[in-house]
């Protein structure tokens, strides 16, 4: 399987180095301009590496995106209608219902969409016990101060100030995922899985206490109560993703290729 990255900051790399721990390969990277130069020095050169779709979509089977949300809104649909599978991290661009809208009509005829868990867990409870109806669906991201750094969470509390867990954003899913586009994907896939963008409800912390980002998820429904907590590792790189986001993303891919699925 030749495998592609849409964005190469921090969970590119991280996914292209555990992929290939795990017997994976890299064969393209699909960037902007203003970036070539830089992921071409990281990458050996049997890998493309450019910012054009086309050429990028000839060299891969299966695409992994890492860009963010405009990155997905903007390559998605296109490399969906070339017929390659894709794996995308940014799940909180599908808050935006266009953006929705096109990657679901573009999925239709070409390429499958795959959402993956991402730094969550549950979502595989989640969306099977959504079959018999789901009554309730919380989650709550806790933070440390400088993994809301360059977000609105700057206009809404100050992060130089903040002494002891404290919530800044209470909100639906939707809300939240549009509001904070590089922190708030994981709930976009648990509302996807789960009770959908309104009716997930979510509450967003910034911790001083805390390095790791930890992650609530609570929901209720005729199937019972589930309650659980990822307390993840964060990336060097960037401090708001969580190394177990491109581990998730690596799983989706490595999936795609199997007989036996687990
Ligand atoms: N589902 C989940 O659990 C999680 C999802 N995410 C999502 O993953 C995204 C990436 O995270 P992370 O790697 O840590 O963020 P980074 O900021 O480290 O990297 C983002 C990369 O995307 C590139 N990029 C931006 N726009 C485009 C574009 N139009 N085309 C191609 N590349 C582009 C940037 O390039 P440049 O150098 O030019 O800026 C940069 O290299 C986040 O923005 C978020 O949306 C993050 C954490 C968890
Ligand atoms: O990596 C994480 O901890 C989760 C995250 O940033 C997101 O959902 O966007």
């Amino acid at each position: 399987m030749k495998v592609g990255i849409i964005g190469y900051g921090a969970m590119g790399a991280a996914f292209r180095s555990v992929l290939e721990d795990e017997g994976g390969k890299v064969t393209a990277v699909l960037g902007r301009a203003s970036s070539l130069a830089r992921t071409r020095a990281e990458l050996p050169t049997s890998v493309l590496v450019t910012d054009d779709v086309a050429a990028f979509c000839a060299a891969v089977d299966v695409a992994v995106e890492c860009a963010g949300h405009e990155g997905l809104r903007l390559h998605g649909p296109r490399v969906l209608a070339a017929g390659i599978d894709l794996v995308v991290a940014s799940v909180g661009a599908l808050a935006d219902a266009p953006t929705e809208a096109a990657l679901r009509a573009a999925a239709e005829t070409g390429g499958r969409l795959v959402i993956p868990a991402g730094a969550l867990a549950g979502l595989d409870a989640l969306s099977a016990a959504r079959a018999a109806g789901l009554e309730e669906v919380r989650y709550t991201s806790r933070k440390a101060p400088r993994a809301w750094r360059g977000t609105k969470a700057e206009t809404m509390i100050d992060l130089d100030a903040v002494t002891q867990a404290t919530v800044f954003f209470e909100g639906s899913a939707r809300e939240a995922a549009l509001a904070f586009p590089q922190n708030a994907n994981v709930v976009a896939a648990a509302a996807l899985a789960g009770a959908g963008f309104e009716a997930t409800r979510v509450a967003l912390m910034a911790d001083p206490q805390t390095s790791a980002n930890r992650h609530q998820l609570e929901a209720r429904g005729a199937f019972g109560e589930l309650s659980l907590q990822v307390l993840a590792r964060t990336l060097e790189a960037n401090p708001k993703t969580s190394l177990l986001a491109p581990l998730s993303l690596v799983r989706a891919v490595l999936n795609l290729g199997r007989k036996v699925i687990v």
